[in-house]
């Protein structure tokens, strides 16, 4: 479904993302971790357009090259992200919210009442039609992460990008979240490429994880293999120290 291929970005002398190559496949929960600075959200920013990476980078979905592509195009090809801080519009309600998603993420053009079944639709899987009327702004931010997902959902992707979803939430609200993550994967068929620093949280849902480190891909494995390798728990200490 996606695959990356020596990715690189420079910001000036420095290599964020240094040669990275990897696949991600039909139905799968892939993690990506790593230290603070690794790289990770520079690789999801140069996967969706909001960066250009270095010449001779290659990023296909769907056999597709989608290097030169702009976000929006991207994202009405099935490939949507949620943001490390959340993007929602607080001066409108949440089904307004993600009505956006179903109306601008998707490729065929929808009428209103098919675009607010979707949104409705949406708001339902992820738990949320009961706050649909409530204007945005007032909620807390598990409910705000929940309206991102809803909203993504809404423009029927087909990969899902979550950048530090889980951050920010008590141990009950991430119990929710992965347990959504699983349902969008196995009621919807929807791929999942997540960034998280809450290890447990992405442990216990991922099939494979990525570790980077300096901008290279140190590691990749089950999470059973990633906490057994001795690489990348060096990382991480090193990181503490
Ligand atoms: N726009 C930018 N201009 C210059 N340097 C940048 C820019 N964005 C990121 N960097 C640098 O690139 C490196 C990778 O940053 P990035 O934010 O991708 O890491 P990360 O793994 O997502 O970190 P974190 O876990 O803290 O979010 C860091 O050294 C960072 O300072």
């Amino acid at each position: 479904m996606l695959a990356v291929s020596d990715l690189r970005k420079e910001f000036g002398g420095l290599v964020a993302v240094d040669d990275v190559t990897f696949e991600i496949g039909d139905g799968e929960i892939v993690g990506l971790i790593g230290p603070n600075g690794a790289g990770k959200t520079t690789l999801f920013n140069s996967i969706t357009g909001v960066l250009t990476p270095e010449d001779g980078s290659g990023v296909e979905f769907d056999g597709t090259d989608i290097v030169a592509l702009e976000t929006h195009d991207i994202a009405r090809r099935g490939l949507v992200r949620t943001f490390q801080i959340v993007r929602v519009f607080d001066e409108m309600t949440v089904l307004e919210n993600v009505l956006t998603g179903a109306l601008f993420g998707t490729e065929e053009s929808i009428s209103r009442e098919e675009a607010e079944e979707r949104a409705r639709d949406a708001l339902a899987f992820i738990g949320l039609s009961d706050k649909a009327d409530l204007s945005t702004g007032n909620l807390p931010i598990a409910q705000k992460k929940q309206l991102e997902l809803a909203r993504a959902l809404a423009s029927r992707p087909r990969l899902l990008l979550l950048d530090e979803i889980a951050s920010g939430l008590t141990p009950g609200e991430i119990d929710d979240l992965t347990d959504t993550i699983r349902r969008l994967r196995d009621e919807r068929d929807i791929s999942v490429f997540w960034i998280e620093h809450i290890m447990d949280a992405v442990m216990s849902v991922a099939d494979r994880v990525i570790v980077l480190n300096s901008g290279r891909k140190l590691a990749e494995g089950t999470p059973e293999e990633i906490r057994n390798d001795e690489s990348v728990v060096e990382a991480y200490l090193g990181d503490e120290a």
